[in-house]
């Protein structure tokens, strides 16, 4: 499913009235009637409910007429707090206020019918607030009584639908501005938007419903969206067939270098979870003792130890030997990123000729001299977490957290796949980026970052292209968290290896 930005999301808007003759009043309508809808799918019987509509001064507060009309369908208890000014209303939200006046909407405007104490007292005593303050209009933080509305709601209210985005969300970011909605079901039109997506705005939503309103398909799903969410039904369409007359080279060879004397662990969970998505061979270069734990761990990697506690220039050329018998090469995990490293991951990748996958050590290496990724002449995946990518970009940590914008702009200047790890992780390519919504708060310790690099070398071996190897690793290393059936937090990433076959079976 496209996610579209609120720009684009104007021009959706646009095209529907100037192309395909549905113009926004239409539109508003069906909005309306749809978050009606999805309440009563929540709620079952409407007319047993009492609600409060909060109505800003924009189309979102046009939304917010058209559903309170709807409501009075089924009961007298709905009360309409509008925070605007009548005459500064949209023609489309003009047009629904007469409409919900002339049906008997008791419509009172803060500041005149009514006080925020009033208001703070009628919340209290209602079963659900819809919450039609702001939408993907806002601009800056939240401003006079508005933000005050909106605290009252965090406040008292018992259950909050918001419409299209909690209010206060910046809805290409999801970060918050000033104050936002705290929302048990949020219902947004057409298309999802970063906000429902991206912490805290995920958060922030609550339940997401994604409304039809009757935006042509074409329209949706057009080309010049270029970002998507990753779903169940796109990753099982990639995975890579088996076939019944096939030996181990028909599932490809994987390069591993990894490990260290003080980090053999990251060396055996990234080989171990490539054989797990399906990889025939999985050759391990790593030092001392990581070959001894990997082949006692699963006998049928093939381990090859260079004779120090780091890798250094001189095992260069064994790497480069290795790399000419593979289909794909992970570099990275556990290796340290002393100078002896950084030479040797410099002159290794300059000269590969095999598709590579740069992860953790291996990033910071690259950190500290970026041209090296202007010298590589394979495809590559770089696997970073915030902290990874902020000295990648040398932008600050907080700056760089879910920001696809610099993805897109990091992928596109080194023609280069970058998997941001977090709770949405985002996968840009130069010409496409990836929202992954799998996952939970297991995947939050040491090594399971190592397991995804291993996924994805894994996958790019049995022949998928970076991009398409990306997909389905960050989707099914969520999925297979999703599956640990005792307390997040409880699981050990040795678990999470063995529960990679369960995520892919679901696909
Ligand atoms: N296809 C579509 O797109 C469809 C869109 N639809 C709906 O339209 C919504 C977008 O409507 P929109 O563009 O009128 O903006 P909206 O969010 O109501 O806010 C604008 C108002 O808020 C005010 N305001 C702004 N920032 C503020 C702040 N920080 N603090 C305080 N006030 C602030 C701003 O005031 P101004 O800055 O102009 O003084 C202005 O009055 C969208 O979310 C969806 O619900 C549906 O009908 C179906 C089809
Ligand atoms: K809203």
């Amino acid at each position: 499913m496209k996610i579209v930005t609120s720009q684009q999301m104007k021009e959706i808007d646009r095209l529907a009235a100037e192309q395909f003759f549905i113009p926004s009043s239409i539109l508003m309508e069906r909005a309306g009637l749809s978050v009606v809808l999805s309440i009563e799918q929540v709620f079952k019987n409407l007319s047993d409910l009492s609600f409060l509509v909060l109505c800003g001064p924009g189309n979102n507060g046009g939304d917010g007429f058209v559903a309170a009309r709807d409501l009075l369908d089924y009961t007298d208890y709905v009360t309409i707090v509008f925070a605007g000014d009548e005459k500064k209303l949209s023609v489309e939200a003009g047009e629904n206020f007469k409409r919900l006046k002339s049906v008997g909407g008791d419509i009172r405007v803060l500041g005149v019918d009514v006080t925020l104490d009033d208001v703070a007292d009628i919340m209290k005593k209602c079963d659900i607030v819809i919450d039609a303050l702001l939408g993907i209009g806002i601009k800056g933080e939240v401003r006079g009584q508005i933000a005050e509305l909106i605290k009252l709601i965090n406040l008292y209210s018992n259950y909050v639908v918001s419409i299209d985005i909690p209010s206060g969300l910046d809805s290409d970011t999801g970060k918050i501005l000033g104050i936002a909605v705290k929302a048990d079901l949020t219902v947004t039109f057409g298309l999802p938007k970063p906000c429902h997506l991206l912490y805290p705005g995920r958060e922030l939503c609550g339940q997401l419903k994604v409304a039809s309103i009757g935006i042509p398909r074409v329209l949706r799903e057009s080309k010049q969206f270029t970002r998507q969410i990753i779903t169940k039904q796109l990753v099982s369409r990639l995975i890579p067939e088996r076939f019944p007359d096939s030996h181990k080279g028909s599932y490809g060879k994987l390069l591993v270098i990894a490990g260290s004397a003080e980090y053999p662990g990251a060396a055996v969970l990234t080989s171990l979870s490539a054989l797990r998505v399906g990889c025939g061979y999985v050759h391990l270069l790593t030092c001392s003792p990581a070959n001894e734990v990997a082949i006692q761990r699963e006998p049928g990697l093939v381990a090859t130890v260079v004779d120090k506690k780091h890798f250094c220039e001189q095992d260069v050329a064994i790497a480069l030997e290795l790399s000419n018998n593979a289909d794909a090469v992970v570099i990275g995990p556990g290796i340290t990123c002393n100078d002896g490293v950084r030479k040797f991951l410099s002159e290794f990748l300059e000269n590969l000729k095999v598709p590579v996958v740069i992860d953790a050590d291996g990033l910071n290496c690259l950190a500290r001299d970026l041209n090296i990724l202007e010298k590589i002449q394979v495809p590559a995946v770089l696997t970073p977490h915030p902290a990874e990518f902020a000295r990648l970009t040398g932008e600050d940590l907080s700056d760089v957290k879910y920001n696809y914008l610099l993805t897109e702009e990091f992928s596109k200047k080194y023609n280069l796949v970058v998997v941001l790890k977090s709770a949405t992780t985002i996968i840009s390519t130069p010409n496409e980026t990836f929202f992954n919504l799998t996952g939970n708060t297991s995947l939050s310790k040491a090594g399971s970052g190592d397991i995804l690099a291993g996924m994805i070398g894994g996958f790019a071996a049995q022949g998928l292209n970076q991009k398409d190897a990306s997909i389905c690793s960050v989707y099914l290393h969520g999925l297979a968290s999703e599956h640990y059936r005792h307390r997040e937090g409880s699981m050990l990433v040795s678990e999470l290896l063995d529960l990679i076959p369960v995520a892919m079976e679901e696909v």
